[in-house]
């Protein structure tokens, strides 16, 4: 059997309207790995929410085939949705009624015992603002106990469609740490964004997609590849840099250090050593997530207001 928790294979959506045809995810391949988190990454109109509404079963693929967990979805839906979580839209809760109260009344409602209700509540951190009511938390704290909604059936696999969204950046932090959380403790999580920072501080892996395209997947490390530069600090530049030029490198400035272009950091650390100085620091140059996605849209932007 596949290891793979999602497998989605030439996924194609046509959206009629009235001024035509509207493809919004095109022949779209998406695997994710079993275990850790796996971001979803792509601009506002991408199709991120399109193709997790079709994994979801609420959306109807124009073209392709979808599996979760090994089961063929949608044919196999209700046999595997039990263990498939998913925050796609703001759950209704009871907003007089306090984060504990709602995740209880939730848990009878879908037959789950109420002692899941505290551990959730815990896997979110809210267990010091269990006894307050819905409607006196904060945004980030709101989002929170939506995720802990959808671990009342611990799932395997956990789907989260842009969860930080409209969120201040203490209540991204909390998301964000919830998430990276969830991921070490075993639930495979999905998590859509078009925050690339979000991405890259989260994720061991990701997919990207522009347009409903396949742009980019794989291990985020690989995507930001391993570094054909180096920054190196040393206490006398100018000297550095005539010396590991007329060694052949090219040198050029770079945030008050040096940056030189080298796959062998070792030679570049052993010519200064020769030439009597020494690095207090040498570190790969690596780009972030952001420039790999420009590079790979050509201009396409991201990160905007929504
Ligand atoms: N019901 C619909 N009818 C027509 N077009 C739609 C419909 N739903 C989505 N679309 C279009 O499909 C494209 C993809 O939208 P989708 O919401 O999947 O993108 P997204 O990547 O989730 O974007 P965002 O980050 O803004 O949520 C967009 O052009 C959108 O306008």
């Amino acid at each position: 059997m596949s290891d793979l928790v999602i497998e989605a294979t030439g996924l194609r959506k046509e959206f009629r309207t009235r001024r035509g045809v509207r493809v919004a995810v095109d022949n779209l391949d998406l695997r994710v790995p079993a275990g850790g988190v796996h971001g979803f990454l792509g601009p506002n109109g991408s199709g991120k929410t399109t193709t997790i509404r079709m994994l979801l079963g609420l959306a109807r693929p124009t073209k392709g085939t979808m599996a979760l967990l090994g089961e063929p979805v949608p044919r196999r839906l209700p046999a595997v949705i039990g263990r498939v979580g998913a925050v796609v839209e703001s759950p209704k809760f009871g907003p007089s009624f306090t984060g504990r109260q709602n995740l209880t009344l939730l848990a009878d409602a879908i037959g789950v015992p109420t002692d899941r209700v505290e551990w959730s509540l815990q896997q979110v951190g809210l267990m010091d603002r269990r006894n307050d009511r819905y409607k006196a938390y904060s945004l980030g704290m709101k989002q929170r106990l939506a995720i802990a909604a959808t671990l009342l059936k611990k799932p395997e696999l956990l789907i989260l469609d842009e969860p930080t969204n409209g969120l201040d950046p203490a209540g991204i932090r909390e998301i964000r740490d919830t998430i990276r959380r969830l991921g070490e403790t075993g639930t495979t999580v999905l998590l859509s964004s078009h925050i690339l920072a979000e991405v890259q501080q989260v994720c061991a892996s990701a997919t990207i997609i522009g347009n409903g395209h396949l742009l980019a997947t794989g291990k985020v490390d690989d995507m930001l590849g391993h570094g054909s530069a180096y920054r190196v600090v040393v206490d006398s530049p100018g000297l550095a840099g005539r010396v590991l030029t007329a060694a052949g490198y090219t040198v050029t400035g770079h945030s008050g250090a040096l940056k030189v272009e080298c796959s062998h950091p070792e030679e570049v650390n052993r010519i200064l050593g020769e030439a009597g100085i020494w690095a207090s620091e040498l570190s790969p140059v690596r780009p972030d997530l952001e420039t790999v996605f420009l590079e790979l849209t050509a201009g396409d932007t991201l990160g905007g207001p929504r």
